[in-house]
C-alpha cells in the first residue's frame, strides 16, 4: 500500500495530482451525502422522492454509525505516510479500517443504480465513481488496501441490510408524517 501511496505528499511520485485526488475524496465524504440528501428530502414535492431518499438517509447514517463502531474496535492506525489533513473528521477517524469513504461509495452506487432510472453510460459513471474514490484512498495514503477492499464488502453488504429494512408510509408511518407537506 505504501507504494501505491503515490499522492500522500506534495513531494510524492504523482504529488501534483494530490489536489485534484482531494476532490474526489470530498465526493465521497459523510457531510455533502448527508447534506445533500437532507436537502433534497426538505425541497422534494412527490412521496416516491421522499421515500428514496429519506431511505438514502438512514443508509448514510447505519453506515457512519457502523464504520464508526468498526473502526473504534478494530484501531487500526492509518498508514505512517498519511497526512492528516482531511475535512471535517470525527475522532474514530484517526482509525483506518475499514475505509468509510469506500463503504460510503459502495452502498451509494448500489442504491442509485437500484433506486434511479439512469441511462447506461450514467450507470458506468456512476460504478467508475465508486471506484476511484475507493483506489483514491490508497494514493492519498490514507489506508491500506484491506482497509479498501473491507470498506467496499460493507457498503455492498449494508446496502442488502438497507433494503431488507425499507422505510415506508407503511412501516415508518410517523417517519413520513415528518416529511409529509
Ligand atoms: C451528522 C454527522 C455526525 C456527520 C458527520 C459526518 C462526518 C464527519 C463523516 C466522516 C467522514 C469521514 C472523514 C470518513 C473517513 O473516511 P475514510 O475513508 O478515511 O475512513
Amino acid at each position: 500500500s505504501k507504494r501505491l501511496g503515490v499522492c500522500a505528499g506534495e513531494g510524492s511520485a504523482w504529488g501534483s495530482a494530490r489536489p485534484l485526488m482531494k476532490v474526489i475524496e470530498i465526493s465521497g465524504h459523510g457531510v455533502p451525502w448527508l447534506l445533500g440528501t437532507f436537502y433534497g428530502l426538505c425541497q422534494s414535492d412527490s412521496s416516491a422522492a421522499r421515500e428514496v431518499l429519506l431511505n438514502l438517509l438512514f443508509a448514510l447514517l447505519l453506515d457512519l454509525v457502523l464504520v464508526a463502531v468498526v473502526k473504534g474496535l478494530v484501531k487500526r492506525p492509518r498508514p505512517t505516510h498519511n497526512k492528516m489533513d482531511m475535512f471535517v473528521t470525527i475522532s474514530v477517524d484517526k482509525y483506518s479500517f475499514p475505509s468509510g469513504h469506500a463503504t460510503r461509495a459502495a452502498l451509494v452506487c448500489r442504491f442509485i443504480l437500484r433506486h434511479l432510472v439512469l441511462a447506461v453510460p450514467l450507470r458506468v459513471l456512476v460504478v467508475l465513481w465508486a471506484l476511484i474514490v475507493s483506489i483514491s484512498r490508497v494514493m492519498l495514503g490514507r489506508h491500506n488496501m484491506t482497509d479498501v477492499l473491507f470498506g467496499l464488502l460493507l457498503g455492498y453488504a449494508l446496502y442488502s441490510v438497507v433494503e431488507h429494512c425499507w422505510l415506508s408510509p407503511l412501516s415508518a408511518p410517523a417517519l413520513f408524517a415528518l416529511w409529509s407537506h
